[in-house]
């Protein structure tokens, strides 16, 4: 195990199983469909690219990067697109594919923009659901895995972009980021936060 990280949260195996899982899922649930899965970069990556060889559909890739994490472990409130799709989705289902769901700030930003470009269909997909009190709520369709209020890193996750490519969901050792980010340094809004 590296050396920052205190427990393995979610080990490979468990991983994978909940990915082929997903993935037959999806498979069941979009047949006939013009489906298109949206990565979010750069996390969803290695979640992405194991759950795509798993659905047995055709289907098209893109991926957009939206960022609101920084170098801290407390999202800033502020989300910033770094790079769009590259074609219209007013005739595709469109699935979005995501790491994990923390305050809710991210995904909620990402339907509200998207949804403004009339998708045949729009749903969500993530590995990770923590379970905490969000900002923003938004509808779930699949979920992997429900975690504490823990701050994770490991297949495709990261801390100041370090440890994406942990194979297994492990807990970060506070040690690491103790000092760096604390909650009152955050951007989000009282409003927000009530
Ligand atoms: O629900 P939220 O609190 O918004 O957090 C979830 C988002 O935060 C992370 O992205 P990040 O901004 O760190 O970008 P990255 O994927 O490039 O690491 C993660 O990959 C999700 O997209
Ligand atoms: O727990 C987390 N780990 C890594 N990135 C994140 N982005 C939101 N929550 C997390
Ligand atoms: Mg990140």
């Amino acid at each position: 195990m590296h050396e920052d990280i205190d427990e393995i949260m979610i080990s490979e195996e468990q991983v994978r199983a909940k990915v082929q899982e997903l993935g037959e899922q999806i498979t069941r649930d979009y047949q006939g469909k013009n489906l298109l899965l949206l990565g979010t970069l750069k996390g969803a990556v290695p979640f992405i690219a194991d759950l795509a060889r798993t659905i047995e559909l055709p289907l098209e890739v893109d991926y957009m990067a939206v960022a609101s994490y920084g170098n801290t472990t407390q999202s800033s409130g502020v989300v910033r697109i770094i790079k769009d799709l590259e074609g219209p989705i007013d005739q595709k289902h469109v699935l979005i594919i995501e790491d994990i769901i923390d305050s809710g700030l991210t995904l909620h930003y990402l339907v509200d923009l998207l949804r403004q470009r009339n998708p045949l269909s729009l749903r969500i997909c993530t590995l990770l659901n923590k379970e905490r009190t969000r900002l923003k709520q938004a509808e779930v369709s699949y979920v992997g895995f429900s975690i504490p209020d823990k701050f994770v890193v490991g297949y495709g996750l990261d801390y100041a972009q370090r440890y994406r490519n942990l194979p297994y969901i492990g807990i970060l050792k506070p040690s690491v980021y103790e000092g760096v980010a604390r909650p009152e340094e955050t951007h989000i809004s009282p409003a927000e936060k009530a």
